[in-house]
């Protein structure tokens, strides 16, 4: 089952120039701030990051091509979910669109905003409304910290509270919220079971009352039954706070049930994109498709069928034209090992683009 995407967006790129109609509204009836028109809450547009590698000292520096030309939006309200196999550069695209990492070329619109022309002030401002939840909610908890500490560090690092009882009040209001009782406040993290943890670190995001979170891979350490709690938690969250998420999986499944729309990653590269319902439906890259069919769904009943032939090119060193031409069993001599293929609607107006030279129609 995907959530509905709603009306897709009627322009040709992801990163209109001017307001289309909100695919999340109508999967968000009477949601707050969905209204139709409203310009996308994060614009995404031609981020590459190319990471220097010297493999020895007379070696001429190659490049990790880690994420290359990555043209993408997020609604309020939205879930985009970002798929690939380990290495495709989910992780990087995560951190490149909060601006933790800086981009080689590219830029991000936050609101409106782009984030690379911000003074570090309003940047560190700006940064209050985009949080990220890590996958290893072990690792990413300081162990030494109350969990009052670690959900009150945002409030008083972007001096939100007036005094010390209004941040109580807060970090109590942001564990509620995730399901977690305030008298929970004085403990430390490893008193915490995986699934509560996972809800600290979702709490430290929502303290700071964001407009966005990247999810990287948030259910992925968790047991199965623990991974729907959480994931059922966001989708509430979402609900409630009209929330723009960038969840990254590389759990099909997972993706498939949260996300209003999916990108898939290959090599650095985002080869197709758009409503749940037409990528996991129609499949049109064949990397989506052998993607799919190596995984099995739990509501289809089906077992996987078949991995995912070959390895994955280096992002040192990729294959020429398309990423994906050494692996694919449509690729054509002479074109796909030669042209890069562009990322484009197969149907004008929606919302569905695909990176191929001969997609998969049938
Ligand atoms: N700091 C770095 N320096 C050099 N290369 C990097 C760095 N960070 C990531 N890479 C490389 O960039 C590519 C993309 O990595 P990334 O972690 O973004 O992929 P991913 O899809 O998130 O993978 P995973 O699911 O395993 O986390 C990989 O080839 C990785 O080795």
């Amino acid at each position: 089952m995907t959530r509905d995407s709603g009306s897709p967006p009627p322009t040709q790129r992801d990163e209109p120039a001017a307001p289309h109609p909100h695919p999340a509204a109508a999967a968000h009836p009477g949601g707050a701030e969905s209204a139709p028109g409203e310009r996308p809450l994060v614009q995404a547009e031609g981020l590459s990051k190319f990471y220097p590698v010297q493999r020895g000292a007379l070696a001429k520096p190659s490049f990790v091509q880690a994420v290359v030309e990555a043209t993408f939006h997020v609604y309020r309200g939205e879930t985009l979910g970002l798929v690939g196999e380990s290495g495709s550069g989910k992780s990087t695209l995560g951190r490149l669109v909060l601006r933790l990492i800086e981009p080689t070329v590219g830029r991000v619109l936050f609101d409106g905003h782009d984030l690379s022309a911000l003074s570090s002030r309003a940047l560190r401002a700006m940064r209050r409304r985009m949080q990220i939840v890590f996958q290893d909610p072990y690792g990413s908890l300081n162990p030494r910290m109350t969990l009052r500490e670690i959900v009150g560090e945002g409030i008083v690092i972007h001096r939100l509270a007036r005094s010390r009882d209004e941040e109580t009040a807060m970090v109590e209001d942001a564990l509620q919220k995730v399901g977690l009782r305030p008298d929970m406040m004085e403990r430390f993290p490893h008193e915490l079971s995986g699934g509560q943890r996972q809800r600290v670190a979702i709490a430290r995001a929502l303290a700071v009352r964001p407009d966005f979170i990247v999810c990287d891979e948030p259910v992925s350490a968790l047991d199965l039954s623990v991974q729907a709690q959480i994931v059922n938690l966001l989708e509430e969250l979402q609900d409630e706070l009209s929330l723009g998420l960038l969840f990254i999986s590389h759990d099909l499944r997972v993706v498939e049930h949260v996300s209003h729309r999916v990108a898939v990653m290959y090599l650095g590269r985002i080869v197709e994109i758009g409503p749940t319902q037409g990528v996991a439906g129609r499949r049109h890259h064949p990397y989506t498709r052998a993607l799919f069919e190596a995984t099995p769904s739990i509501e289809r009943g089906s077992k996987a069928r078949r991995l995912l032939p070959g390895a994955p090119g280096s992002a040192i060193n990729p294959p020429d034209g398309c990423v994906f031409h050494p692996r694919c069993r449509r690729s054509e001599e002479g074109k796909c090992d030669v042209e890069i293929p562009p990322l484009e609607e197969l149907v004008p107006g929606s919302g569905h683009r695909v990176a191929c030279w001969y997609p998969e129609i049938e």
